[in-house]
């Protein structure tokens, strides 16, 4: 559906985008992630026709980005979506709908069934007097007025409360379900994983990994094994959750990157008298990966080659990390045998 090849755009000297190359399929849901100023608005323009690239191709649906064929098929949200504030709901898509020249039978019908999926209320309300989400439910709404395949959404859950923002994730869910490709920038990499079948992610005008979330934990995350002993062995120390009232005080946490690394720390706690009590797998979360990534801190992120593992000791143990960082899923091993559990980001 969308093809981007060396794209790329100079304002003045300044390199928004410094060349992109991807592809989008028909009915994916496609997010471009970064920070600040990365290059995500501009590429979105770029696909939509809505800025001219310096360099580069930009292709969609085998139209060049921009032909009034492919404007005509494209769904644009932009950021910021000022809507005229003495319209109402109807009104302001009824007008958007004779812009498509969309006959009006069938614009009251697709308009009526758009607010009613976006569970819009207050349909003759002044746009002025609504509130940001239902104002954003109606720039959702009007993107759709052309009933387009492509839908280019730029942040489209920017400022909106968790559950305005989870109904417009699955709003956009529901649309690709239906056959619609969806391309959108995001800040909350919870909302990309969600809700994105691939992500690209952007920092200073480049894209620094891709895949599907999934991909891009296993090429950039890491994983680690903290290791609970009841004797301290070398690099482990006092485990903080210890003493609380599920966890036995006196334990201690060593933090290794493989399995024989677990193995050695069990040998030295036996050989000191001690056990392992419990192991648990720890797996960056997408969040930290992104970080990692956008400040430079992920090795070769900047070209896409993969990562490269912390530096473990000789044995494989690290010390702790002081900061507990979110996580994703814990397998826990103990002794007795093992389970996996999903904890949604804390440590048990
Ligand atoms: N019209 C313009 N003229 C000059 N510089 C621009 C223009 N538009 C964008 N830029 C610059 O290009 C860079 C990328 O901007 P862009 O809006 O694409 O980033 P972004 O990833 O969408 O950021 P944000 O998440 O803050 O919206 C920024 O440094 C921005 O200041």
């Amino acid at each position: 559906m969308i093809r981007a090849e060396g794209l790329r755009k100079t304002y003045g000297d300044f390199p928004a985008v410094v060349g992109s190359d991807f592809a989008v399929e028909g009915g994916e849901i496609f997010g471009i992630v970064g920070p600040n100023g990365a290059g995500k608005t501009t590429t979105l323009k770029m696909l939509s026709g809505l800025v001219e690239p310096t360099d580069g191709v930009a292709e969609v649906a085998g139209y060049d980005a921009g032909d009034p064929e492919m404007r005509r098929n494209l769904g644009f949200l932009p950021e910021e979506s000022p809507l005229y504030e003495d319209m109402t709901p109807r009104s302001y898509l009824r007008f958007f709908a004779d812009l498509y020249d969309v006959p009006r039978a069938e614009a009251t019908e697709r308009t009526e069934r758009t607010l009613d999926r976006l569970e819009l209320a207050h349909r003759e309300r002044r746009l002025g007097d609504m509130s940001k989400g239902m104002k954003r439910k109606v720039a959702i709404a009007r993107s759709l007025v052309n009933d387009p395949d492509l839908l280019i959404y730029d942040e489209p859950a920017s400022g909106l409360d968790p559950l305005t923002t989870n109904y417009v994730l699955e709003f956009t869910r529901e649309l690709a379900d239906r056959g619609k490709t969806v391309v959108f920038s995001a800040h909350n990499l919870y909302h990309v994983e969600s809700v994105c079948d691939r992500i690209v992610i952007m920092n200073r005008g480049e894209i620094i990994a891709r895949g599907t979330v999934p991909e891009i934990r296993e090429e950039y995350g890491e994983t680690t094994y903290h290791v609970f002993t009841t004797v301290p062995v070398e690099g482990s120390e006092p485990d903080t959750s210890a003493g609380s009232a599920t966890v036995e005080a006196g334990r201690h946490r060593s933090v290794v990157s493989d399995m024989a690394a677990v193995d050695r720390v069990r040998e030295r706690a036996a050989a000191d008298g001690g056990e392992v009590v419990d192991i648990r797998t720890r797996e960056q979360s997408l969040e930290d990966i992104f970080l990692d990534l956008a400040s430079g801190t992920t090795p070769e992120a900047g070209s896409e080659r993969g990562r490269q593992q912390t530096e473990p000791s000789a044995d494989g143990v690290r010390a702790p990390s002081g900061g507990e960082r979110p996580e994703t899923e814990t397998v826990q091993a103990t002794p007795e045998g093992s389970r996996t559990e999903r904890d949604g980001g804390s440590e048990r």
